[in-house]
């Protein structure tokens, strides 16, 4: 399954003619646990193109968070294959293929907001004139810009939510890997972010993957929408999401997205009359 990246880029196509970031085959994954085995993921087949924004959204359980782990080599899968542009995700995670941001902000309290965002680019060994070029340029980025001193604790959730994208994006990786990055905050910050997040996508067209219990939330953001059924997390549908590429919130009461959000819905619905 493993290939080169030139040979990814020369022969992996979406169907809609874009380069294939990620491409799984019949993945599944049971944990063996004290209790017996537990079935997370079960035929999983999902292809993600580049500058792709693909949403993974179902009930509580369903294997979102354990598929994307799959994709950051965080969990190895019991069945099938996986690639990260034509890689292993373990090639891929070396290469530093994505960032990961997760559900809380994950910052060390004890550094600054420049100094959270520093610490994978000293890792990686960027020169310190580098590492403050990039800094500034996420955190404008990201609407932080002159908050580089300031410590996690004097920023609100949803401030400390944009410094932990900035930290993603800082070391410029092809892939975003978002875990319910605002299922925490509340419903005004969480349509704010949103926001700013689908402006952030436009600029840098970035792959991003997303997971998420809210269908607006995935309806707003996403450009494919991957509905899961209830354990073993299995792909009911994909959903394409096409609403244009500037919108604002306001696009909520329009009929194209009501539509799209009705499909989800439906596809939930259908996904829990599965035996579990
Ligand atoms: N390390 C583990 N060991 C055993 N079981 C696990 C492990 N990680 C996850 N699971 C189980 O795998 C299933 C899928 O979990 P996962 O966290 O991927 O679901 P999810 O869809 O992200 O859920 P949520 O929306 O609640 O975050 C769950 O039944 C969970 O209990």
């Amino acid at each position: 399954m493993t290939k080169t990246v030139a040979q990814a880029a020369a022969i992996d196509r979406t169907a809609e003619g874009r380069r294939t970031v990620v491409e799984a085959r019949d993945l599944s994954l049971v944990f063996e646990t004290a209790d017996g085995p537990v079935h997370a993921l079960a035929n999983v087949d999902l292809t993600i193109g580049e500058n792709e924004f693909v949403s993974f959204i179902g009930p509580s359980g369903c294997g979102k968070t354990t598929l994307m782990r799959v994709i950051a080599d965080l969990e190895q899968p019991t069945g099938g294959t996986i690639s990260i542009n034509g890689m292993t995700p373990s090639e891929a995670r070396e290469r530093r293929a994505y960032g990961y941001v997760f559900q809380a902000a994950a910052l060390y309290p004890w550094r600054s907001v420049e100094r959270n965002i520093a610490l994978p680019l000293e890792i990686m060994g960027i020169p310190r004139a580098e590492r403050k070029r990039r800094i500034e340029h996420y955190l404008d980025l990201v609407n932080l810009g002159g908050f580089g001193k300031k410590m996690p604790w004097q920023l609100s959730g949803g401030m400390q939510q944009r410094v932990s994208i900035a930290r993603a994006l800082c070391f410029d990786p092809d892939l975003l890997l978002m875990d319910e990055p605002f299922g925490a905050l509340d419903e005004i910050t969480r349509d704010h972010l949103n926001e700013q997040l689908i402006q952030l996508w436009a600029q840098t067209r970035k792959t991003v993957v997303f997971v998420t219990h809210s269908i607006p939330e995935a309806v707003f953001l996403s450009s494919k929408i991957v509905v899961m059924s209830p354990r073993p997390g299995r792909i009911l549908k994909v959903i394409d999401c096409n609403l244009p590429a500037d919108r604002r919130l306001d696009i909520r009461e329009t009929p194209e997205f009501l539509a799209i959000a009705h499909e989800v819905r439906e596809g939930l619905r259908a996904g829990h009359s599965y035996d579990d």
